[in-house]
């Protein structure tokens, strides 16, 4: 269910949650992109006539060198400066080796929930997605809540 927002949308953007031993794919944005250093998901922008799954297989081929495949679209927010984000489930084969587009990505790793939560870098749009998945308004396929999140996230 899309969150409801009065915020005029700039432009539209698709992000991949991508799982692997109950930990989360995070990116670290490089220093040479938008909110350099902060953490998030691979994803980025949807170019004109593209769908959500075509941008998010491009994106993901772009920043990690590997080709995923779209699962289900989990949430979709608007962020404050105005993006719209559609958060679709995403897969990669299990020996993908991942090869970093340094201009983009400085670093990725798996984390689970708890860790990447408490991260002071996480993208603030990230945390409210964390948050809202914490409260059940959509469940990701695979992974649990933490027993303990409501006292680490509230
Ligand atoms: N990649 C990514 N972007 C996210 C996440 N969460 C979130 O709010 N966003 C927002 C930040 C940006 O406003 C937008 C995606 O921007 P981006 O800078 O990654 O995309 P891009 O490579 O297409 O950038 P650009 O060429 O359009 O500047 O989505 C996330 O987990 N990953």
């Amino acid at each position: 269910m899309p969150q409801k927002s009065n915020i005029p949308i700039r432009k539209r953007a698709v992000v991949g949650v991508i799982l692997r031993h109950n930990k989360f794919l995070t990116i670290r944005r490089s220093q040479l992109v938008v909110a350099p250093g902060k953490v998030c998901f691979p994803g980025g922008g949807i170019e004109h006539g593209e769908s959500e799954p075509q941008a998010l297989v491009r994106e993901i081929q772009e920043e990690l060198g590997v080709t995923a495949t779209a699962g289900v679209r989990l949430f979709e927010t608007v962020t404050a400066w105005g993006t719209s984000v559609a958060w679709w489930h995403a897969h990669l084969e299990q020996d993908a080796q991942l090869v970093l587009h340094a201009a983009e990505v400085a670093e990725t790793h798996w984390l689970t929930p708890q860790v990447l939560l408490r991260d002071p870098d996480l993208l603030s749009s990230n945390r409210d997605f964390l948050v809202a998945w914490g409260q059940s308004t959509f469940a990701i396929p695979g992974i649990a809540v933490p027993p303990d999140w409501n006292e680490i996230s509230g």
